[in-house]
C-alpha cells in the first residue's frame, strides 16, 4: 500500500466508513443484487450499508433513478517516469507495469459503481489507466475514446448502432485535464533538482498553491484550466444524474479537490494523490460529498456506498 494523506478541513471521515472495503456479498432473497461494506476493522467484519440495485428480471442492475450520481477521481497509476522519479508535467508518459497492475487493482475496487461517462486527459499514462479499471467493471460496457477534434474524426468514428452505444461508455479526452507544465523542471530528476535548489524550494514548486516551477504552472494556473473545466463540461452530467470517472493527474486533480473539498491554498499543500487510488464522491443537489478515501499507509481503501445508487 503506498503512504498517502488526505488532509484537510472537509476530509475527516466519518470514522464508521474507515477501513471498509465494497464488496459483492451475492444475491438477496429478491433476486436485488446487493452490495455491502465489509467493515474490517480489528477481527471482527461485518456487512454494513447493505446497497440494493434494483433487477428488471434480465440480471440488467442498472440503477434506479436517483438525486444522486457518483463522482470517481482517480490518478494514473505509476508512469515510467514517475518509476525514474522525474518530473513529468506535460511530458506524454506511459504507464510502467506496476501502473498498468495499478489501474487493474483500481478497476476491481470500482466494479459495482455505476459509471456512465468517463473524462480523462490527453495524455496516455491518465488514458491506459481508465482503460485498464473499465476491463474490471462488472457491467462490461466498452469504453469508447470520442473524437470530435475534426468533423472528419466526428463523422468517421460514428457508431450505427443503437444496441452497441448502449453497450458503450463515452471517453472525454480534455488537454485541460493534463498535469500541470513542469516547465524547466519537466525531464530533471526530483531528487537532484532538491539537491541544486533546495528541499524547501523544490517543495514549493511541488505543493504551493501560487508559485510556479521556473516557466512552470502553478497550481492555480492548473486550477484556472481544469476547475473550469470540471465545472463546465463534466458538472452537467452529474446534474443530469449521469455517473462520472474522471482519469487525470496529481495536479489536475488536486487542483479539482481543492475546488471540492473548498480547501484552502494553506490546506492544499499537505494534500497528495497516490498512482491508481479512486477517491469517490457522491453529487446530490449541488454539493459534493467526500464518500470514500484511502485512510492511511496500511489500511484499505475506503468506498462508503450509498444507498441510492
Ligand atoms: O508530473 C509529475 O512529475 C508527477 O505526475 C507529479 O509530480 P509531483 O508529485 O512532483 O507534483
Amino acid at each position: 500500500a503506498q503512504s498517502h494523506r488526505w488532509n484537510s478541513k472537509n476530509s475527516r471521515l466519518d470514522r464508521r466508513t474507515a477501513n471498509v472495503r465494497l464488496v459483492s456479498v451475492g444475491s438477496c432473497c429478491s433476486g436485488n443484487r446487493k452490495l455491502g461494506l465489509v467493515c474490517a476493522s480489528g477481527s471482527q467484519s461485518s456487512v454494513i450499508d447493505p446497497v440494493h440495485l434494483p433487477s428488471n428480471g434480465k440480471g440488467d442492475h442498472s440503477p434506479k433513478k436517483s438525486s444522486e450520481s457518483s463522482l470517481i477521481l482517480i490518478r494514473h497509476g505509476e508512469s515510467m517516469w514517475n518509476e525514474k522519479n522525474l518530473f513529468t508535467g506535460c511530458v506524454d508518459v506511459p504507464l510502467t507495469p506496476k501502473g498498468v497492475d495499478e489501474a487493474i487493482e483500481a478497476g476491481k475496487r470500482i466494479c459495482n459503481i455505476p459509471i456512465d461517462v468517463i473524462f480523462t486527459s490527453a495524455m496516455i499514462r491518465s488514458q491506459m489507466t481508465a482503460m485498464l479499471a473499465m476491463m474490471q467493471h462488472r457491467r462490461k460496457k466498452v469504453p469508447i475514446i470520442t473524437h470530435k477534434e475534426s468533423e472528419q474524426a466526428q463523422s468517421w468514428s460514428k457508431i450505427y448502432s443503437e444496441d452497441t452505444k448502449e453497450q458503450s461508455i463515452p471517453v472525454i479526452t480534455a488537454w485541460q485535464l493534463n498535469e500541470r507544465m513542469y516547465g524547466e523542471l519537466q525531464g530533471l530528476n526530483k531528487q537532484e533538482t532538491a539537491d541544486r535548489f533546495g528541499k524547501e524550494q523544490v517543495h514549493e514548486w511541488r505543493r504551493s498553491y501560487d508559485t510556479p516551477p521556473p516557466n512552470g504552472e502553478s497550481l492555480e494556473m492548473c486550477a484556472d484550466r481544469a476547475v473550469s473545466y470540471f465545472k463546465d463540461q463534466v458538472v452537467p452530467h452529474l446534474t443530469a444524474g449521469k455517473h462520472v470517472m474522471v482519469a487525470a493527474h496529481a495536479n489536475s486533480l488536486r487542483s479539482i479537490i481543492m475546488h471540492l473539498d473548498k480547501l484552502t491554498s494553506q490546506e492544499v499543500i499537505s494534500l497528495e494523490l497516490s498512482t491508481g487510488i479512486p477517491m469517490l464522491y457522491i453529487f446530490k443537489e449541488g454539493e459534493f460529498i467526500r464518500r470514500g478515501s484511502p485512510v492511511g499507509p496500511s489500511e484499505a481503501s475506503v468506498y462508503a456506498y450509498t444507498r441510492n445508487i
